[in-house]
């Protein structure tokens, strides 16, 4: 025991053992919860194996300190400081995603109070896509087609040519159509409007994809894994619908079943939308009743009003 602490004292400088207060076990406590967090974060996706390296390292960095083998110490100590960077560097779209979904949390939705309604999809949106897709596949013409969510796609946007005009499926169905100058790569949309064409995404690196499926699918689960969109793709070669959402991608669609999917996108953030304002109505009740009962004020018309007031919140 004294030689590990010793060890600790020799290599980690800032390591020493106190006496703890509440504000130590507050501290435990986040910290516990944090690195919970964090191992799970890296338990859903490839840092997992870099995790177990960088513990295997540990483990045999501490052996090495026991027996007193200076020079592998000595290389150990060089090659940490060094691999700290390497890994940032290696594992930067696992570090980014990460952050994104912490970004992407309710309870920032809630504090900065978000309006969901412009990013509604229109049911004329709505119409417009499935009609698109119908065709393009009938015709076994390839899409591509993005729906910005939450997640800005502004870097992917840049990448195409921009279009910014309302969704028809006239314009889509040109759009796509082959030799042409837009037809290549991905459309994106934004609050009911093309905004750009030609756009590149990412490609997903999931091994589970069908192997028989080729790049246009791949792009389209690229992006649903870097974002909150959803996005539709028509084969070129089976004339088949698709959809990518939350890096899954659902194949073989009836215009049904895409329809249940855009309307899902309006469905979910209606609900969040109907919750916040429930919240925000509860909130404002207690805050009248309150001031209702100090100023000893408490008339049917008051209440009345109140009543409107609340449901005009709702
Ligand atoms: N990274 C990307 N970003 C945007 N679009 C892409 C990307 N990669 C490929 N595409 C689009 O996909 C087309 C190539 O599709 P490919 O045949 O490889 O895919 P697929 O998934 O087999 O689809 P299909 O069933 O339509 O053949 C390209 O011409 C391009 O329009």
């Amino acid at each position: 025991m004294d030689k590990i602490l010793a060890f600790m004292r020799t290599y980690f400088d800032w390591f020493y053992i106190t006496t703890p207060d509440i504000s130590d076990i507050i501290e435990i406590l986040i910290l516990s919860y944090v690195i919970y967090k964090i191992l799970m974060w890296f338990k859903s996706n490839r840092a997992w194996t870099l995790l177990k390296g960088i513990v295997l390292i540990l483990l045999f960095t501490i052996l090495a300190s026991l027996f007193q083998f200076n020079t592998i110490l000595y290389i150990l100590k060089n090659v940490f400081s060094i691999g700290i960077l390497a890994v940032i560097i290696l594992f930067q779209p696992e570090f980014r995603r990460g952050l994104e979904t912490l970004g992407r949390k309710k309870f920032f939705d809630y504090i900065m109070h978000e309006d969901a309604d412009e990013r509604k999809l229109s049911d004329k949106t709505i119409y417009e896509l499935i009609k698109t897709v119908t065709v393009l596949s009938a015709n076994r013409t390839g899409a591509l087609i993005v729906i910005e969510d939450k997640v800005a796609l502004g870097e992917y946007i840049d990448t195409g040519i921009p279009v910014d005009a309302v969704v028809t499926n006239q314009l889509l169905l040109n759009i796509f159509e082959h030799n042409t100058p837009l037809h290549d790569g991905a459309v994106i949309l934004r609050n009911n409007r093309v905004v750009a064409a030609t756009c590149y995404l990412p490609l997903s690196a999931n091994l589970s994809i069908n192997k028989e499926l080729g790049t246009r699918h791949r792009a389209g689960v690229g992006i649903s894994e870097v974002s909150d969109s959803v996005t539709l793709i028509v084969s070129e070669e089976t004339g088949s619908i698709s959809i990518a959402k939350g890096g899954e991608l659902y194949r073989n669609l009836d215009t049904e079943s895409v329809r249940n999917h855009l309307e899902l996108l309006n469905q979910e953030d209606g609900k969040k939308k109907d919750e916040r304002r429930q919240k925000d109505g509860k909130r404002k009740k207690k805050n009248t009743e309150k001031k209702t009962s100090s100023g000893n004020v408490k008339s049917g018309k008051s209440s009345d009003n109140r009543k409107e007031a609340d449901s005009n919140e709702r």
